[in-house]
């Protein structure tokens, strides 16, 4: 094909978002139909869409079927195992923040249970009874653990509603993503001290091959990046223009500068 292709989540809480970044950088898709899981950005000729799960991103950015994607780091480090062909060409495009952490139930056995070590020394985990985790993200999950020094775990994959299972007696504790607190809280769990696998936000994630074998790819990433820089440097700022009188222009900065109330200010001549 020499068609570029982008791969933008479908559903879930990333997709508006996703658009609405990419809008503010004028980089707005065109969706036909929305039943239709292709798109395209006039901006940006030569590029073609793809609405796609973010799973479902990661996997095909791996397989070569997408060339870029935007996707949550918490997605990229689960499902791309390590694969030394994904490139992260922007790591922190502000939205979808979260992280990914261990947590136990406030009462019981972990009464006084607050940091991993804590955990670690429980004498309740034994070969015959491990602590019991759930979690969607099995594999990044899996190594952390064993990274800490933890032996007698064993893994229980759920998709959703995660917070249910201790109380369920599923399970006895949970890795899963955490923003507000919120859900962990109202279903009386606790974050362990030293528990967060990992931290996250949405990324634009690229193919190594891609970039360096499909004609366009490189350039569409700088365009892309540009505008995405752009826009995030000056999120935040508001630039103010006005006219002054003065003999010169380092007078005028000088004059401006020298209100207490402007601090903050830059003055470009
Ligand atoms: N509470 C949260 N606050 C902020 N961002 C989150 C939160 N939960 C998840 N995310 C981010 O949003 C991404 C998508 O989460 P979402 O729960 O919408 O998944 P989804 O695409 O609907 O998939 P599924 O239905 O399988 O859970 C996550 O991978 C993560 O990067
Ligand atoms: O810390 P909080 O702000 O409360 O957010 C955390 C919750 O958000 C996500 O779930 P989501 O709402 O996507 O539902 P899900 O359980 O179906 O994935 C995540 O899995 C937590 O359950």
């Amino acid at each position: 094909r020499s068609v570029v292709r982008l791969g933008l989540p479908s559903k879930g809480r990333m997709a508006e978002l996703t658009l609405s970044l990419l809008k503010s950088c004028q980089l707005s898709v065109r969706q036909l139909n929305p039943r239709q899981y292709t798109a395209d950005i006039p901006q940006v000729p030569n590029l073609e869409v793809w609405f796609q799960r973010p799973t479902d991103i990661v996997r095909k950015l791996c397989s070569g079927d997408l060339d870029l994607g935007i996707v949550g780091y918490d997605i990229i480090s689960e499902y791309a195992q390590g694969n030394d062909d994904l490139v992260i060409i922007h790591d922190a495009l502000d939205f979808g923040h979260c992280r990914l952490s261990l947590a136990v139930p406030k009462e019981g056995i972990f009464d006084s249970i607050n940091t991993l070590e804590d955990l670690l020394n429980m004498p309740q985990w034994t070969e015959e009874r491990p602590m019991r985790v759930v979690t969607g993200f099995g594999y990044v999950g899996a190594k952390f653990l064993k990274e800490k020094g933890f032996k007698h775990v064993s893994f229980l994959a759920g998709d959703g509603a995660l917070e249910s299972y201790p109380a369920m007696g599923m399970a006895d504790a949970i890795v899963d993503l955490v923003s507000s607190g919120t859900t962990l809280r109202e279903n009386n769990l606790k974050e362990i001290e030293g528990g967060v696998i990992l931290e996250s936000q949405a990324t634009l994630v690229a193919s190594k091959k891609s970039l360096n074998r499909r004609e366009g790819v490189l350039e569409i990433s700088h365009e892309m990046l540009e505008r995405l820089e752009a826009h995030l440097t000056a999120s935040g700022k508001i630039m103010v223009t006005a006219n002054m009188r003065g003999n010169s222009a380092e007078e005028v900065a000088e004059r401006v500068l020298s209100q207490t109330s402007l601090c903050g200010l830059q003055v470009s001549l």
